[in-house]
């Protein structure tokens, strides 16, 4: 693809730019080398003026020597032409059950759609980005994914069947460091491919959790449609350790959506990854101001 055509500025106004892009250098350098796997999720995607930036703030990433590795969601849009094919959608603890029909559907949205707007956003923005599943090369290795729930008058714990839906169980990053080697940013569709050939559907928080400990990444950020994890009364907590994490599910306070999400960060950090944040994709500018910034942005979960 040809470059977009750089705009024009005048002598006065570059100097002004030039001014706060230098005294801005020191602290971009942070990153340089270093693997940032962003999850930008269905939510976080419905502002075009956000997506704008999003895709900037990926590009800037890249140009200041990190490597951004994006994986994406998009529950509310395969949810939508669900609807208008009137297929009923049901969630247990955050992940859809996926029967063939709805596998179908998942994997053109995902795969399709969504995966290619996201990277011609990118393309738009200056980068080079390509758009690949788990499918490709066989980065995702999954397989089926089940849950369990006690019953509470036999006090038995049953097996759910959630159908086609994936749990990763061998990432093979080989594709991603000829990717970075070639300096393309990787977008990636959370679908797996099973050992039997089946598609599973994967959530996209799991999904990049897993590409980020195979990387090794440093950090790992899930942006999403709320300012992170909240406690009971609703504010905002800036860190959580991983025992307090698991104790957020256990007692209800992280529900629906947010059990992967926690789940993920701790997985993640405990294979290794420096940093998992859950942060609010609705903010402008929202991974720059916690890759850059001393205090960061949203909630991040750490191994203490
Ligand atoms: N303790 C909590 N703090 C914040 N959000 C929570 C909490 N418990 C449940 N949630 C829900 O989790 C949602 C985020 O998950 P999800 O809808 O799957 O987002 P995404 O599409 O960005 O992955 C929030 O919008 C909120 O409704
Ligand atoms: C198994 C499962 O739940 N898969 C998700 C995949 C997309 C996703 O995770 O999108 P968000 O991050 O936007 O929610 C789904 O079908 O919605």
């Amino acid at each position: 693809m040809t470059a977009p055509a750089a705009p024009t500025i005048s002598r006065e106004e570059w100097l002004a730019k030039a001014q706060t892009l230098s005294e801005a250098l020191p602290y971009m350098r942070r990153y340089d080398g270093k693997i940032i796997v962003v999850k930008y999720g269905g939510h976080a995607m419905g502002n075009p003026e956000l997506a704008r930036q999003f895709a900037n703030d990926i590009v800037l990433l890249k140009q200041v020597g990190a490597y951004p590795i994006v994986v994406h969601g998009g529950g509310p849009q395969i949810g939508k032409l669900l609807d208008r094919l009137q297929i009923k959608s049901e969630f247990i603890d955050g992940l859809r059950v996926t029967d063939k029909d709805t596998m179908e559907i998942a994997e053109m949205v995902l795969s399709g759609s969504i995966n290619k707007e996201i990277v011609a956003l990118i393309n738009d923005a200056g980068g080079d980005a390509i758009g690949l599943s788990g499918k490709d090369d066989d980065l995702i290795e999954a397989r089926k994914a089940t849950r369990t729930r006690r019953d509470p008058d036999s006090n038995i714990e049953k097996v759910i069947d959630l159908g086609f839906v994936g749990e990763p169980f061998r990432i093979n990053p080989q594709i991603l460091h000829k990717l970075r080697n070639a300096g393309f940013i990787p977008v990636i569709a959370p679908i797996g491919i099973g050992e039997d050939g089946q598609t599973y559907n994967i959530n996209a928080d799991t999904a990049a959790g897993a590409i980020a400990a195979a990387m090794d990444a440093t950090r790992l950020l899930l942006l999403t449609d709320v300012a992170g994890f909240l406690n009971k009364e609703k504010e905002l907590v800036p860190g959580l350790s991983v025992s307090a994490a698991r104790a957020a599910i256990a007692d209800g306070t992280a529900s629906g959506g947010m059990i992967p999400k926690l789940e993920t960060c701790m997985d993640a950090v405990v294979g290794g990854v420096e940093g998992a944040v859950i942060l609010d994709g609705r903010v402008p500018h929202a991974i720059l101001l916690e890759i850059f910034t001393e205090g960061g942005a949203g909630t991040l979960i750490g191994t203490k």
